[in-house]
């Protein structure tokens, strides 16, 4: 059974008395294990796509299943429930809490979800050691690098040990090298423990990393490679 599994997905947004078409029909599988970069220009979907599978919005009309389970027949807290257990994500802008350090962020989800405090610190620190972060605990975000930072981030969206990563556009506030560098750091955190990475991009450079990559052109899926 696939962990994703997308039908017909379309997604229409309404502006003014305009209906904006943001997918038309999306037919995506991606499979437990996987490492899938969405690329594409401005406005073909990908921050659309990449919010449905993380059911923080919902499609107008098509199907999403997560390991076989329908996404339509869930309620909001059954949404929020499994988002909180199955998904972490990772933002173009990082979204530290600035006045927390670096462990302190990565506790969050982990205390959010009832943790104790001792526990939830052994694997903060754990995930930020893994992250290269072993040395910045008790930094704030402010004194740490973009790269740094989103690598507190990545640190913070394994915390909870999810199926799935959902990164929308995670290098896109980052130089090249340094882009280069967090791409490696999730391909290699998905080799090491298998947790399944869609992210999105609209750096061609970044292709030749990944091992798939599905082109959206205008809300449709216009070209999937797999190297
Ligand atoms: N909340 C919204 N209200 C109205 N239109 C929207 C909304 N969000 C997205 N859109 C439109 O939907 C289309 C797809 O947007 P989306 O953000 O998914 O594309 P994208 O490929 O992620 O773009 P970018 O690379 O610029 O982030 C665009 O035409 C966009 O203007």
């Amino acid at each position: 059974m696939p962990l994703i599994e997308t039908r017909r997905l379309k997604k229409n947004y309404q502006l003014g008395k305009a209906l904006v078409p943001a997918l038309r029909g999306v037919d995506l599988i991606v499979e437990e294990g996987e490492f899938v970069a969405v690329w594409g220009p401005s406005g073909s979907g990908k921050s659309t796509l990449l919010n449905l599978i993380g059911t923080i919005d919902t499609p107008s009309s098509g199907n999403i299943s997560l390991k076989g389970r329908d996404l339509n027949e869930f309620d909001d807290n059954g949404l929020s429930e499994l988002r909180n257990q199955s998904i972490g994500f990772v933002f173009q802008s990082f979204n530290l809490v600035p006045v927390f350090n670096a462990l302190e962020n990565v506790m969050l989800p982990l205390q959010i979800k009832g943790d104790k405090a001792g526990s939830a610190r052994e694997k903060a620190a754990q995930r930020l050691t893994q992250v290269g972060l072993s040395d910045f605990f008790a930094h704030r975000p402010d004194s740490l690098s973009g790269g740094q930072r989103q690598r507190v981030a990545i640190a913070r969206a394994l915390v909870t040990d999810p199926s799935l990563v959902i990164a929308d556009e995670p290098t896109a506030n980052l130089d090249s090298q340094t882009s280069a560098e967090i791409i490696e750091l999730m391909q290699k955190l998905n080799q090491d423990q298998k947790t399944t990475f869609i992210f999105s991009t609209h750096d061609q450079r970044l292709l030749n990393r990944v091992k798939r990559s599905v082109r959206l052109i205008d809300g449709r899926i216009a070209q999937e490679e797999v190297y």
